[in-house]
């Protein structure tokens, strides 16, 4: 499936009357990704990567430019057709609900499941398969009240594969885990957008994440055009300063074969024992 966003722009509609609409990037949003592809989306806070995640899945409505799935246009589709396609975890929030967190990957199901009808022993199979794949199978009985905020960030996530989306929208998908469970996710991620062939967009804070899961990256910031290419081209030392106004040095390390790409703020160039 390709996914494929072509002029699209947005504002939000402000309450006062009078003020000017302001397109909230500066120039159109275009990129198209394709299956096998991971597109990072980088932005200072309030540059608008959630606002372009919902606009691309028609939870907002562009204001200009459009969405395309394998060239229709998303606003042709019924919402059965796009949710079975794109599957989206939103930023992390507290669950009020006292389901346990099998209950809650079930749920993923439901697309699958006839109105009125019980989840079947496959859905609930799957639903543990998943919950396997995200490393906390062992909390399946919990309640999503009782886990943290991490552990529910990924139960989250294997809400979303269970369902077998061919696209997978992440919004900060590592925000609030450790860092073994920011591996676990983007080793998760890496492989099955590989393994199933998903095309994945993901917004991030992180540069070395976009580094590790590479293809692609589109990097929005106020009053600045939008970046969109390859991770080695956009990555560079002047775009992080233009964009986020840090300096930063980019570091690359080769061992046994494996490269290693970075970035560190400059203002971490201390040593800690002095
Ligand atoms: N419902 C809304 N009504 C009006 N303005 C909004 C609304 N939601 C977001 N905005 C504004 O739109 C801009 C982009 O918000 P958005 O949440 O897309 O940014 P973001 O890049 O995802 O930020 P963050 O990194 O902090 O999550 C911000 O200035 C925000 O205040």
């Amino acid at each position: 499936m390709i996914l494929k966003v072509k002029d699209g722009n947005y504002f939000y509609k402000k309450a006062k009357k009078g003020n000017p609409q302001k397109y909230l990037y500066n120039d159109a949003i275009n990129f198209e990704l394709h299956p096998g592809e991971i597109l990072s989306v980088l932005g200072p806070n309030g540059a608008g990567k959630t606002t372009l995640l919902k606009c691309m899945m028609g939870l907002l409505k562009w204001e200009q430019g459009s969405t395309l799935l394998d060239g229709k246009p998303l606003t042709s589709l019924s919402t059965k057709e796009i949710w079975t396609k794109i599957g989206y975890v939103p930023q992390a929030s507290r669950m009020t609900f006292s389901y346990t967190v099998l209950e809650l990957v079930t749920m993923g199901r439901a697309i699958y499941i006839q109105t009125f009808a019980q989840p079947s022993e496959k859905d609930r199979m799957l639903a543990l398969e998943a919950l396997d794949s995200v490393g906390i199978k062992h909390l399946a009985n919990e309640l999503c009240t009782a886990v943290s905020g991490g552990e529910l960030q990924l139960a989250l996530i294997a809400r979303t594969l269970v369902a077998e989306p061919e696209i997978l929208v992440l919004d900060e998908p590592e925000s609030h885990l450790d860092m073994k469970k920011q591996q676990v996710i983007l080793q998760t991620i890496k492989r099955l957008v590989k393994e199933k062939g998903l095309a994945c967009i993901i917004n991030t804070h992180y540069a070395n994440h976009a580094f590790y899961l590479g293809d692609k990256v589109l990097m929005v910031a106020k009053d600045q055009p939008v970046l969109t290419g390859k991770v080695s081209e956009i990555m560079t030392e002047e775009n992080v300063f233009k964009y986020f106004q840090i300096e930063v040095k980019r570091l690359r390390h080769e061992t046994d074969g494996q490269v290693f790409e970075t970035m560190v703020p400059t203002y971490f160039g201390s040593n800690p024992d002095q």
